[in-house]
């Protein structure tokens, strides 16, 4: 697994790939600098009437549906058809899910879309599966990552995408695979942007093959990673930040040998 990892990472900072992003306006600054610190190539681009372009020359698609309007929802919705019509992978960050009908109602929409792989915090997911049972704090979680497990499975049943649910443990499940990540700073959930970040890395590594659950085991390991390494020479969440940047950019393979604690089992 580490290997997999190591080589997309290669892979990422030889392509570059350009990474269409359809995001909410708090991270756009810093998911765009944590895809260029890790070596891929970030595109914002929100308006319904130039999305179908971009999606065209771009190498995947992250839809975030954290800060929605009328216009960006209709934009999520003709970009994720186009990316499916000429085979464009994409990933749904669903931040926020169960806070608004309007929220749920385009969820379930993007869900009936099949997004390549759903990435969110517990809450999130829990919520998902079933909206019913709103249990998110706004953005923020409620829940611990290892209470969400069964609905993620249940979820990854429901929709056939890959589900990667964040928090002390990250799991990344497919019909056949768990991969659990014990890196990660408890400090990461006092920085905005963090979950988001990992759902753009997860595009980038999208981007450079069609293992996509290699792909999306890749991007939260590694953004937990650098998270935890960050933590390390942080004084508080502002450095954090920073230290994240870097920390992505210093990735290599002796790091990833040596810190990267993941454990995977088939099912
Ligand atoms: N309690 C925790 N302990 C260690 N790391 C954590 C913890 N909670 C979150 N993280 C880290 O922060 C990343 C983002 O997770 P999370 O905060 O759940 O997402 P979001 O920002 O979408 O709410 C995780 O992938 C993990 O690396
Ligand atoms: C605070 C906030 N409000 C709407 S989107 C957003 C950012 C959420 O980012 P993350 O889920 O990565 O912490
Ligand atoms: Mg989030």
């Amino acid at each position: 697994m580490e290997d997999s990892i190591i080589n997309l990472l290669e892979q990422v900072r030889i392509e570059k790939p350009l990474v269409h992003n359809i995001t909410n306006l708090v991270v756009m600054n810093t998911t765009a600098n944590a895809l260029l610190a890790l070596g891929a190539s970030p595109v914002m681009v929100h308006s319904p009437l130039e999305v179908r372009e971009v999606v065209d020359i771009s190498q995947a698609l992250v839809i975030n549906i954290g800060t929605l309007s009328e216009h960006t929802a209709e934009a999520m919705l003709v970009a994720t058809e186009h990316a499916n019509t000429i085979g464009r992978p994409w990933v749904l960050d669903p931040v926020g899910a169960g806070i608004s009908a309007f929220r749920n109602d385009l969820l379930s929409n993007l869900l009936a879309l099949k997004p390549t792989v759903i990435r969110g915090n517990a809450s999130e997911i829990i919520t998902l599966y079933n909206s019913n049972q709103p249990n998110t704090k706004g953005v923020d979680s409620t829940a611990d990552s290892k209470d969400a497990l069964r609905f993620g499975k249940l979820l990854q049943q429901h929709t056939g995408s890959i589900i990667c649910i964040s928090g002390n443990i990250d799991y990344i499940l497919s019909e056949k695979h768990t991969v659990e990540v014990y890196n990660g700073h408890p400090l990461m959930t006092q920085v905005t942007g963090l979950g988001c970040s990992a759902t753009a890395i997860i595009g980038a590594f999208l981007a450079v093959t069609d293992r996509y659950f290699e792909a999306a085991a890749a991007g939260v390991s590694l953004l937990s990673l650098a998270g935890e390494l960050a933590a390390q020479s942080a004084s508080g969440p502002g450095t954090l930040q920073l230290h994240l940047y870097d920390e992505l950019y210093r990735l290599n393979a002796d790091r990833i040998q040596s810190s990267l604690k993941i454990k995977r089992y088939a099912h």
